[in-house]
């Protein structure tokens, strides 16, 4: 059996999948561990597979439990600076969020081509992937959190993290709202300023393009 986590600024979400399928899932709030890790966990785990973006006090919480309930080490997705067929802009690849990395990776395996991948979690992400790979930049838009906040305003600080865990600036920056589609920050490609002097870079979301995208929710079915 292999359990499959991920760890979010607000859920951790789990599922136990074997040859047959996903044999059992779950969601908690992730401050909530501090008091213990998910109890559906069953006992015959084989490997345990980690995509988290909650620090270092989570994973070693994480790798702790395993040890002891198990006997095995987890093993923690990293962002890379190329992986299946998809090429990280960033100058520091490692700083790119790992759910990030891994939902580009998914998508633009899923679509076969160019992409944009939608993320509405705590915070959310628009991230750009050409059809030759590259990733093209990321749009920020800010929080809505449990509704506390309209987009446009900001949000600092404020959401509570299991004890120890230290929010990176970066992660700061995106839980601030008030970033427009115009505002898109399009980062060192090429293609990303290519046509006309002036001209916008042509993955802005002109009606012209949203005519022809097509949706692949991350359950993986394409519609
Ligand atoms: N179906 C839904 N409809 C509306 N809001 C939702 C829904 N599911 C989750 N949310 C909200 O999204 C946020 C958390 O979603 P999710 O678990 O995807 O984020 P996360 O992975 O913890 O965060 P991040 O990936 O940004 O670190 C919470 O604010 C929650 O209230
Ligand atoms: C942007 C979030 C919070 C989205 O979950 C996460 O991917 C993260 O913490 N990223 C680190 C910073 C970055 O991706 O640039």
């Amino acid at each position: 059996m292999i359990l499959d986590i991920d760890v979010g600024n607000t859920f951790l979400k789990w599922r136990c999948s074997e040859p047959g399928g996903i044999a059992v899932r779950g969601r908690l709030l992730t401050e909530r561990l501090n008091d213990g890790m998910p109890a559906g966990w069953p006992e015959n785990v084989d490997r345990v597979r980690v995509a988290s973006v909650a620090g270092p006090v989570v994973a070693a919480l994480i790798s702790d439990y395993c040890r002891k309930r198990w006997g095995l080490e987890p093993e923690f997705a990293r962002a890379g600076r190329q992986a299946s067929g998809v090429t990280n802009s960033y100058s520091e690849p490692h700083r790119m969020g790992v759910d990030r990395w891994l939902a580009m990776l998914a998508a633009y395996n899923l679509g076969q081509g160019g992409c944009c991948v939608v993320d509405c979690g705590s915070a959310i992400t628009i991230d750009f992937v050409a059809a030759d790979g590259h990733h093209l930049g990321v749009h920020r838009a800010g929080v809505a959190a449990d509704g506390e906040k309209p987009a446009g305003q900001y949000r600092r600080g404020g959401r509570r993290s299991p004890a120890g865990t230290v929010r990176s600036g970066a992660r700061q920056r995106y839980l601030q709202c008030g970033v427009s589609w115009h505002q898109l920050r399009v980062r060192r490609h090429p293609a990303a300023t290519a046509g006309a002097a002036g001209s916008r870079p042509s993955l802005l979301p002109v009606a012209d393009h949203r005519r022809r995208w097509r949706a692949v929710p991350a359950s993986g079915r394409s519609r």
